[in-house]
């Protein structure tokens, strides 16, 4: 499991750490570690010309410090100061001992401090780290865009980025490779800011940060294969789980044969679809178990996929919702079902709304959601009493409490119609085959993202290629 920790944590981790060792010792390691990516970026460090923008805190010390490491090894270093008064004094002193160079970055009269970023071969960015607050100043975001063949490494996050939520208020550094100190920022995981990041390399400088205060964690492949279901040898289907499926309309079917085929490859061992598509599933899959009926009148399931394609069917929601089963909520199912009526659910509730559906439920736009998506996430959650999947470019799930799942797989590829659909009935197939709604959700996640970048391998894909997709995407996480 990979985990990022929110600033408040890195902070008291810092100061205990402190407070062990001797003074400097975190900046060393950490200037040390962003010297060395910075010479494995340049190859050659000896006679390379390298551009820092220095800010006013210890993020421009960072800089300062690594920039002497290099300029010692030969390289041509520039410190462009923001804040002459207040950089880092013992950075500065170590750069000016190793021979190199400092600007005043304010001072806009002679035009060196852009000249010495145009002319960079790296650029480093130490702007600001996680005591930045909104997004780059003017005078630094005018230098910023000064860069126009570097490479840019971001000091512990990208500048403008928010350490704890991702968001971009403003201008950000773009960064081809982002070294971050100690941890993980969620920042560097979440959209807008992940995209900010480029590469993330993560150094450790002796942080002690206790698992349970993480912010937000990543299942990685070993985490996904531990929670697949596997058939035991005494399997029925009734063991392994039913999923039932209601979905689509006769006008629409093409949402129940999607959610179909993302339920036949979620791990259940059979898939009830009820509705008025029934001779298009069967039609398309003769495994299915169809009726036309109500949902609860179709037979026994372990849980519920509902809502794609289903128009303005109130009544077959309202019959799922009673079912004390866990339920899953996607697409018309969302518009459809009440608050208070989710919050009443004994069993569990998994809601799985992309960033428009997820503005209609808050009452906000699109773009507030996809700039905000942690703060999104969160208070659905909260307000729904139940845990939700927020599709998108960084899938999100997040429970009422607790830290919050990001999901590492996601690729722009799904950005397709009926994409959706299929994760729907995957994610359904999970939680029938008994995963917790927050283990259904991102597994199906980490899944669908897989399965999409098998099936497109460069190509435009369909929604039913990602479905036909899913078994490689088990036997890369199993194998
Ligand atoms: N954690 C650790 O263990 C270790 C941490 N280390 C390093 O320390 C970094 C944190 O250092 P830090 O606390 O000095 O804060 P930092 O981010 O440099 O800047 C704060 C100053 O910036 C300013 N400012 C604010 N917003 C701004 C904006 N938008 N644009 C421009 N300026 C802005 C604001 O001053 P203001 O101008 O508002 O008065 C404020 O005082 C951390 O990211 C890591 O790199 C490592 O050395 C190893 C160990
Ligand atoms: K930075």
């Amino acid at each position: 499991m990979r985990s990022a920790f929110g600033v408040a944590e890195v902070r008291a981790a810092e100061r205990a750490a402190m407070a062990r060792g001797p003074e400097g010792a975190l900046m060393r390691r950490a200037a040390a570690a962003l010297a060395a990516e910075c010479a494995r970026l340049l190859g050659r460090v000896y006679g390379s010309r390298v551009t820092l923008l220095v800010g006013s805190g210890d993020n421009g010390g960072d800089a300062l410090y690594a920039g002497a490491r290099l300029a010692r090894r030969g390289a041509g270093v520039t410190a462009v100061l923001l804040a002459p008064d207040r950089a880092h004094p013992g950075g500065l002193a170590a750069l000016r001992a190793a021979g190199g160079r400092v600007v005043d970055g304010v001072d806009e009269r002679d035009g060196r401090a852009e000249d010495a970023v145009a002319g960079a071969r790296l650029v480093v960015d130490g702007i600001v780290g996680i005591g930045g607050r909104g997004g780059l100043r003017e005078r630094a975001a005018h230098l910023v865009a000064a860069a126009r063949t570097a490479t840019v490494v971001a000091v512990d996050l990208p500048s403008g980025v928010d350490a704890d939520t991702g968001e971009v208020r403003g201008e950000a550094v773009r960064a081809d490779v982002t070294v971050t100190f100690g941890a993980y920022k969620p920042g560097l995981l979440v959209d807008p800011g992940r995209a900010y990041a480029g590469a993330v390399r993560l150094v450790d400088i002796g942080l002690d940060l206790p698992p349970e205060r993480r912010a937000l964690e990543a299942l990685q492949y070993a985490d996904v294969a531990r929670l697949l279901p596997v058939p035991a040898g005494e399997s029925d289907k009734y063991r392994r789980g039913v999923v039932g499926v209601v979905a689509g309309s006769a006008r629409y079917p093409g949402a129940a044969v999607l959610c179909v085929a993302g339920a036949l490859h979620g791990g259940a061992g059979a898939v009830r679809y009820a509705g008025p598509a029934a001779d298009a599933v069967i039609a398309r899959f003769p495994e299915a178990l169809v009726s036309a009926g109500p949902p609860s009148k179709a037979g026994r399931v372990q849980a519920w996929a509902v809502g794609p394609g289903l128009g303005d069917d109130e009544d077959r929601l309202l019959d799922v919702l009673d079912a004390d089963v866990p339920v899953l909520i996607d697409a018309d199912g969302l518009r459809l079902a009440d608050e208070r009526r989710v919050r009443a659910r004994r069993a569990p509730t998994l809601l799985t709304p992309h960033a428009g559906e997820a503005a209609a439920l808050l009452g906000v736009d699109r773009a507030r959601v996809e700039s905000a998506r942690l703060a999104a996430v969160r208070e659905l959650a909260a307000r729904y009493d139940a845990t939700v999947l927020l599709k998108g470019s960084t899938t999100l799930v997040a429970d009422a409490e607790g830290p919050v799942r990001v999901n590492p797989t996601g690729t722009a590829w799904l950005a397709t119609a009926g994409s959706g659909d299929v994760l729907s009935g995957l994610a359904g197939s999970l939680l029938a085959a008994g995963l917790a709604a927050r283990d259904a959700g991102s597994v199906a996640a980490y899944l669908h993202g897989l399965a999409a970048r098998h099936a497109a391998d460069g190509a435009p894909v369909a929604a039913q290629d990602v479905a036909e997709a899913v078994p490689a995407a088990w036997r890369d996480v199993r194998g």
